[in-house]
């Protein structure tokens, strides 16, 4: 299916590990400001598919076709480098440095060569990181060590480390899982905020917190697409409810 309209286009998506299909066929379609939750019991596949697409399972089948380029044939390097950004389930801040510091190493720098451009990209690096760590509820906490930080910022400070390399996909893998009630809710913020700017697919089993951020809702089972929609729509359909929400 070619739309210019979707900024993600994953077609008959399958892989195999000795012989067991883990995603089989799997076809779904992303727009560029959509929030999209992929929900399901455990072992539907849900993982290996953010695997899939950050390059670091390689699909038996299928195809990832991301602003153009297809993805399946790719280097993880060279996906990120695309503008595919993925948050993985344990926070993996670096402890020892301060949140400015964790912002500022995961800024991508890699056109600042000259050096009569340094000085005046330092204020803009410095602009940003300020800007990003008052999206994620840093602001106040640029010089503290992350150790210092709850599980629940240090998982802000992570998507922060994304947002600062400005991905058009963001991938994140259960972002509220050991999150109180109130940072659940200020994660739903911040990711309503986050999809102004770019697309974002979210593994949750948290159907409050889905209820939340999700544009649209994509079910699966066993590899393959139970259901998609509407939260309201997949909560209704007797498919979802028989192997999942029913649970
Ligand atoms: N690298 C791998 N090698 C072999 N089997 C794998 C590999 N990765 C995933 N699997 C298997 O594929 C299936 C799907 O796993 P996956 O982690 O994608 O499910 P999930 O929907 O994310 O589940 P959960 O909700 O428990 O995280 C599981 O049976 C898992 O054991």
């Amino acid at each position: 299916m070619e739309n210019p309209n979707f900024i993600l286009t994953v077609e008959d998506l399958s892989v195999s590990f000795d012989g067991f299909k883990a995603v089989d066929g799997l076809s779904f379609y992303i727009e560029p400001n959509e929030c999209r939750v992929i929900i399901g019991p455990n072992g539907a596949g849900k993982t290996t598919v953010l695997d899939l697409i950050c390059g670091r399972t390689r699909a038996t089948a299928g195809s990832i076709e991301f602003k153009g380029a297809e993805l399946t044939r790719m280097r993880e390097d060279q996906i990120v480098h695309a503008g595919v950004g993925r948050k993985f389930q344990t926070p993996s801040v670096y402890e020892d440095l301060t949140v400015f510091e964790n912002l500022e190493i995961s800024y991508p720098r890699g056109h600042t060569v000259f050096g009569a451009l340094t000085f005046r990209r330092d204020g803009d690096v410095d602009a940003r990181i300020r800007e990003v760590a008052e999206t994620i509820f840093l602001g106040d906490f640029l010089q503290e060590r992350a150790a210092i930080l709850s599980h629940g910022q240090k998982q802000w400070l992570e998507i922060g480390m994304l947002l600062i390399q400005d991905p058009q996909l963001m991938m994140l893998d259960e972002p509220v899982a050991g999150m109180s009630v109130a940072e659940r809710k200020k994660t739903a913020e911040l990711l309503n905020r986050i999809i102004r700017d770019r697309a974002v697919i979210v593994i949750e089993h948290d159907m409050g917190f889905v209820a939340d951020i999700a544009t649209r809702v994509t079910v699966m089972h066993q590899g393959k697409r139970l259901s998609e929609g509407s939260m309201a729509h997949v909560q209704a359909d007797p498919k979802v409810v028989e192997v999942y929400l029913g649970h």
